[in-house]
């Protein structure tokens, strides 16, 4: 029997199929950058069918590209942007940032940029999610207490005497890079409170340690396209199924895994203690160790990954903040001059000491410290990730399912002239806590609510001891390699003033002759 149909005129299955197959095509290549046009909400526009505005992003600094859409849409409370191709919830409105932050947190308690918690020195506190992450950091938050900070200061003035002796060798007036000298400074102190070791890279550049830590944050093209990778499922996907870590230098992770066995090995031997995070996360895995029945055992990964990411987080973060810091109190006579007669004053009356104590008192450097990370915050954006479907308070029905990704720009409201006036000014006054002219939503160098940088005060701590031992012994000062305005790193996930900063640096003694 002849089956086919005498209606169909030739081809009409290939002309047929090929229609379909150009539908499908276009629907890849549009349907996803019009998520939000679909829901009523304003939206950035794209660039490309298929990748979006990925080109773009790629070549712009960070700092630019996580705003898209902030000035563009003064008006809106939330724009939508595409990160890649994936809808991302821009939000403006400071009090919608509050409620994300901290009201709706049980909705919004995670971060987007995750790794398989179970990888080699992914279980800490950045990485983590949901109940583990929540057990994680009750059991962590102690040990940022100020009984402890205290007991780890002597460790930063021990660091920050290194430093002074080290200046000395570049005080002639000579131009200097000061993040790679900043940089050298936090790293001992991060070494010495989180790992517990004496690594000494002011006097020593070349140690194993420091090679370690820069291999992660030097800025490449490859880091670039490594982390804008991580956040695809897919790709995700298959590093979790192959056991191919892209995202890990497993050598560097290595070298830090047994750089605190060594430490905790030579402790045990030598019955040492050192009041440092390292002991204290000890303490802590060894009392869970009793415990059987404890659903997030606080083990050796946990230990050896959350020392590393103290590292991570806090080494080039608070090098970054100080070496701004001397920038802007280079640029700005007066503002030097304010923090030198007040860090003076305060010292003499601590017996030349920058103790814990001494450094509480240095209310005008605290805010020198608040205005640097407003004008220059190391991260410039925050990420939340739905947990639970979100109905975006103060719409009617605008729903988020789980799984969709926020952006919070923090350098666009930082640098916004409706909350900070003269934006591009350094003015550290804004922070005098008399003036009480910070709008809640609107500050947030730290991140806010329940997953706030938990080093905060470590950081300020830390910076304020480095500049307050600078300051009292030499004057700083803009020289003819000085950029002004600086340029930023376009291949760096962290706002990165690109070429350095360069500045010089004479003993007060000599600068006031
Ligand atoms: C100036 C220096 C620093 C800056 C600007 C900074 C900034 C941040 C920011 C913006 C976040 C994300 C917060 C959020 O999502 O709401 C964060 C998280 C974090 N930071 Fe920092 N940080 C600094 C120093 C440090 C230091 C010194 C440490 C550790 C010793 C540290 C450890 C962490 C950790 C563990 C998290 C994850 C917290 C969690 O999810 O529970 N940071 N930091």
């Amino acid at each position: 029997m002849d089956t086919s149909s005498p209606i169909l005129p030739p081809y009409a299955v290939e002309c047929v199929l090929g229609l379909v197959s150009v539908a499908l095509l276009y629907y890849f290549a549009y349907s996803p950058f019009n998520y939000w046009k679909k829901r009523g909400v304003a939206q950035i526009d794209v660039q490309y069918p298929f990748i979006g505005n990925a080109l773009k992003t790629f070549l712009t600094p960070i700092h630019i590209s996580r705003q898209w859409g902030y000035k563009e849409f003064p008006n809106e409370r939330f724009v939508g942007t595409y990160d890649n191709r994936k809808p991302t919830l821009l939000i403006r409105d400071p009090d919608l940032i509050e409620s994300v932050l901290i009201k709706d947190f049980s909705h919004l308690s995670d971060r987007t940029n995750r790794d398989d918690p179970n990888a080699k020195m992914a279980k800490n506190l950045l990485n983590l999610t949901g109940d583990q992450w929540k057990h994680y950091r009750n059991k962590l938050t102690p040990t940022f207490s100020t009984g402890k900070l205290k007991g780890m200061h002597s460790q930063l003035t021990d660091c920050g005497n290194s430093l002074i002796k080290f200046m000395k060798s570049l005080d002639d007036g000579r131009p200097f890079e000061v993040r790679d000298v900043i940089q050298r400074f936090t790293m001992d102190v991060i070494a010495s409170c989180a790992f517990g070791l004496n690594i000494d890279t002011i006097n020593d550049p070349d140690s194993e340690f420091r090679k370690a830590g820069q291999a992660i944050f030097k800025p490449t093209l490859w880091g670039k396209i490594v982390f804008g990778l991580r956040l695809r499922p897919l790709i995700r996907k298959i590093t979790q199924i192959t056991k191919f870590n892209l995202f890990q230098n497993s050598k560097v992770g290595q070298f830090f895994s047994d750089a605190i066995d060594t430490t905790i090995e030579h402790r045990k031997k030598n019955n040492l203690t050192r009041h440092d995070f390292l002991h204290l996360m000890n303490e802590l895995m060894e009392k869970d160790k009793a415990d059987p029945n404890n659903p997030f055992p606080f083990d050796h990964n946990a230990l050896v990954s959350n020392a590393f990411v103290f590292f991570l987080a806090g080494f080039e973060t608070t090098a970054t903040t100080v070496s701004y810091a001397m920038y802007l109190l280079a640029l700005n006579e007066d503002a030097q001059e304010k923090a030198y007669q007040e860090v003076s004053r305060v010292l003499k009356k601590h017996g030349g000491e920058a103790s814990f104590n001494a450094i509480q008192e240095m209310e005008y450097l605290e805010q020198v410290i608040s205005e640097t990370l407003r004008i220059y915050p190391p991260a410039v954006a925050l990420s939340r990730a739905v947990t639970k479907p979100y109905e975006v308070p103060g719409t009617s029905g605008l729903v988020l399912p789980a799984g969709s990704t926020i952006n919070i720009p923090t350098y666009a409201l930082h640098h916004d002239p409706q909350y900070f006036p003269e934006p591009e000014k350094f003015i550290p006054e804004r922070f005098d806590e008399s003036n009480n002219s910070i709008r809640k939503g609107t500050y947030l160098p730290f991140g806010g609510g329940p997953r706030i940088c938990i080093g905060a005060r470590f950081a300020k701590m830390e910076a304020a001891v480095c500049l307050a031992m600078l300051i009292q012994n030499d004057h700083i000062a803009k020289c003819s390699q000085t950029k002004i305005p600086l340029d930023f790193d376009q291949r760096s996930f962290l706002l990165v003033p690109k070429g350095g900063i360069w500045l010089t640096v004479r003993p007060r003694a000599a600068a006031a002759s």
